[in-house]
């Protein structure tokens, strides 16, 4: 566990594996931290050098009052690998994190050799649902939020079992602000133009039963990312690196492989 000070932001991040290793940063999704890597680094080989942080207003980072903008999302991790001295890394995001590897790309491709978009796409939802879900967040809190939540992020197999209970509480549990605050970040968001213009090495990844992006959003972001490609885990929700960790990270290191990192 560390604590990287960047002025006016403090970043909770951790590292796996080898520190000399070829980099692999990790992003986390809306309403989680960095816990929902835990099953793909585990099975990850040691020999990659494997960074995780919690996005601002999540997880142990410091937590800003809202409204957050994806400019400041992006701007976070390129001073946190700027300082961690990473460069030429594989970037997996998941959802909004996904969003910010497309930012990153656009504005640093020193920083990031090759994406993986797990789970995201160009542009999330619309202005008006964003706004809805802040609305209902201030009016009745995350609690209130939480079963329509777990429906979008697991099938029905998981939602049977007790781990539920614990995703459940990492989304209850969250900084309120932090969460309006990335609500209002991804409301501002529209990437269609920007990743238009990429050309790297990127993996997207879609679960067959994802409500938030599904599989057929995140294959038109994929479409407009030239060297790109499509992968589909099936019997999966939109956090396949929790519910189906084997496949996701079969894929991963497929991918990595592949592109000889
Ligand atoms: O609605 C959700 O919780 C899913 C989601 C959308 C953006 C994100 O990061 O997670």
């Amino acid at each position: 566990m560390h604590m990287a000070d960047l002025g006016d932001i403090g970043l909770h991040w951790r590292e796996d594996g080898n520190p000399h290793g070829a980099p692999i940063v990790f992003a986390n999704s809306l309403g989680t931290d960095l816990r929902i890597w835990d099953k793909v680094v585990a099975r990850l080989p040691g020999q990659y050098r494997i960074l995780r942080y919690d996005m601002r207003g999540h997880g142990l980072s410091d937590c800003p009052p809202p409204p957050y903008s994806m400019g400041a999302l992006v701007r976070d991790v390129e001073r946190l690998l700027d300082q961690l001295e990473v460069r030429d890394a594989v970037f997996v995001g998941l959802s909004v994190g996904g969003m910010v590897a497309q930012g990153l790309a656009v504005k640093r491709l020193d920083l990031v050799r090759a994406m993986v978009l797990s789970n995201t796409a160009a542009k999330i939802g619309t202005k008006e649902t964003w706004e809805d879900r802040v609305a209902a967040v201030k009016s009745g809190g995350l609690e209130s939020l939480a079963d329509g939540i777990m429906e979008k992020w697991f099938t029905a197999e998981l939602r049977a079992t007790p781990e539920l209970r614990l995703w459940r509480n990492m989304v209850t549990r969250s900084p309120e602000q932090g969460y309006i605050g990335t609500c209002q970040a991804i409301a501002g968001t529209d990437f269609y133009t920007p990743t238009s213009g990429l050309t790297l090495p990127t993996l997207a990844i879609a679960g067959s039963e994802d409500g938030s992006t599904p599989p057929d959003l995140v294959r038109e972001t994929a479409g407009l990312v030239r060297g790109s490609e499509f992968h589909l885990i099936r019997r999966s929700g939109h956090i396949p690196c929790v519910e189906r960790p084997d496949d996701y990270t079969e894929r991963l290191m497929e991918f990595l492989t592949a592109i000889g990192h």
